[in-house]
């Protein structure tokens, strides 16, 4: 690559030439958080060009942003961590087959008459990306790590799913996902595939390098994460519609799952800290769901019938103790698992993928231990979702699914979930807040989905396929 990367760190000045194209942009973007609220402006946390702007060709420039929105102080939009990380291409015009990824062209300061884009769609920037991965080391405000050597050109594509962040397969080997949303300190996504891998667990695929904010703190931010592409793998969310759509059980698939879902959670809990909850933690626990619950109802009003009845699967939890000795197991987990966070490979096993947590929630309490019991609940959950996606609704599979992938973890683990019942239903209602909430502002066709559960979960009957 004849590119040479710059370490300059560009001026701030340039942030207000590129604001208006920003205003424009970010808020249609998928993995903007702030929807529905105006952008009121921005502030330039970092900028680093990872291919100078002032070369012939196309420049990289990497920025951190922080959005600011109404009734927050430029303090609190940073410390509430509503910062972006862009990687922005630079041309004077853009191909024709770039188009898609216009952002606008700046009209003023030191970028004037420049065509700004989505860096990361244009193949060259991609690849250039990869080759920082490859020469671990400092670059700017950045830090590049591996643990491997890296095979130099493989071509790259953008993976054009549904995302929270943004990622790109290079050669079909490896997958690089790029975190949109930053917070202070290591992303789980990070931090948990690499102890899950070190302690020889083959449930996940290892991170192979990584780059994140070079900083004198103790903790950097993650900004990125290359590890193994699995070729040829499906995802379980698309196996169990291909299942309900073909009339056949998941049940099977879903005792697999289970398995692997304690298999990780095992190693987990030898691998990180773990701790130990007893009456007080269980009520506080309960309390931040009511308070959930709550402030969700505030979002969509559609909540506000059922909250009595929801509230009594919190009450139930609060004040109680659990386990054999009286306390609850809390430790690291998944934190937002779904069919769609496991992939199936070619050979028949599962792998369990994105340890990010729930997006919307700070980092700090993604990253605490918390009752296994609450990724089970997630699981359940999503096998309702599928039912509830395919006409006939077909509630009776979702409940086997439900059934046998308990009992997979059961087999796994020597602890059936089915017996933290209380917890298990509190943790259950808890996600069915989470996802009203989460459908209401990312795809409100969905929202009938959780509201089914909601239903279901606050003692209301379940309503037939309409
Ligand atoms: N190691 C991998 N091998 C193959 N496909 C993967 C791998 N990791 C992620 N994917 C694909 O990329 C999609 C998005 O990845 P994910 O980590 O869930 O990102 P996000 O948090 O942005 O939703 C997944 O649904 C899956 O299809
Ligand atoms: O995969 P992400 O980390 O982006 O998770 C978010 O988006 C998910 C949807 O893509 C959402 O999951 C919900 O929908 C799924 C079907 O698309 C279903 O399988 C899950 O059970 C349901 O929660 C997830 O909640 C959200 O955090």
């Amino acid at each position: 690559m004849p590119e040479t990367a710059s370490t300059a760190r560009v001026p701030v000045a340039l942030l207000p030439s590129l604001a208006p194209l920003l205003h424009e942009w970010l808020p249609r973007q998928r993995w903007f958080a702030g929807k529905g609220r105006p952008v009121i402006g921005f502030s330039l946390v970092s900028a680093t060009e990872l291919l100078p702007l002032d070369s012939t060709g196309p420049g990289l420039l990497h920025l951190m942003v922080c959005v600011r929105q109404p009734g927050l102080t430029p303090e609190e939009t940073a410390a509430s961590g509503d910062c972006y990380q862009l990687l922005l291409g630079v041309r004077e015009a853009l191909p024709p087959q770039l188009a898609p990824a216009l952002i606008g062209r700046v009209t003023e300061g030191p970028l004037a008459g420049r065509t700004v884009y989505e860096g990361l769609r244009d193949p060259r920037l991609a690849a250039l990306l990869l080759e920082r991965l490859r020469t671990p080391g400092p670059l700017g405000t950045l830090r590049f790590a591996r643990t491997v050597p890296i095979p130099d050109g493989l071509a790259p594509r953008v993976l054009d799913a549904e995302q929270s962040n943004s990622s790109l397969v290079y050669g079909d080997s490896y997958i690089l996902k790029v975190f949109r949303r930053v917070y202070a300190g290591a992303n789980p996504d990070l931090e948990l595939p690499l102890a899950l891998a070190r302690a020889g667990c083959a449930r996940v695929p290892a991170p192979v390098a990584w780059y994140e904010t070079d900083t004198d703190k103790p903790e950097a931010s993650t900004l990125g994460v290359l590890q193994p592409f699995l070729r040829g793998s499906q995802d379980g969310w698309q196996l169990a519609l291909d299942a309900l759509a073909a009339g056949r059980e998941f049940t099977a698939e879903a005792r697999a799952l289970g398995r692997a879902t304690a298999e990780v959670h095992t190693v987990l809990a030898e691998a990180l800290p773990t701790v130990t909850l007893g009456r007080v933690q269980t009520e506080h626990l309960a309390v931040a769901m009511g308070r959930r619950l709550d402030a969700a109802a505030q979002a969509v009003p559609a909540l506000l019938p059922y909250v009595p009845g929801l509230r009594a699967a919190f009450e139930a939890v609060g004040g109680l103790s659990g386990g054999g000795d009286g306390l609850w197991r809390a430790q690291r987990i998944h934190g937002d698992l779904h069919l769609g966070q496991t992939l199936r490979t070619p050979d028949g096993d599962w792998s369990v993928i994105d340890f990010e947590g729930e997006p919307a929630k700070p980092l700090a309490e993604r990253r605490r231990p918390q009752p296994p019991v609450r990724d089970v609940a997630g699981m359940l959950r999503s096998f309702d979702y599928a039912a509830r996606s395919h006409r006939p609704w077909n509630d009776p599979w979702a409940e086997r699914c439900r059934d046998a992938y308990c009992a997979g973890y059961a087999e796994a683990s020597g602890t059936d979930p089915r017996e933290e019942a209380a917890l298990l239903r509190a943790y259950e209602t808890d996600k069915a807040v989470y996802e009203v909430l989460y459908e209401a502002r990312h795809r409100p066709d969905w929202l009938p989905v959780p509201m089914a559960a909601i239903r279901r979960l606050a003692g209301q009957p379940t309503q037939p396929t309409p």
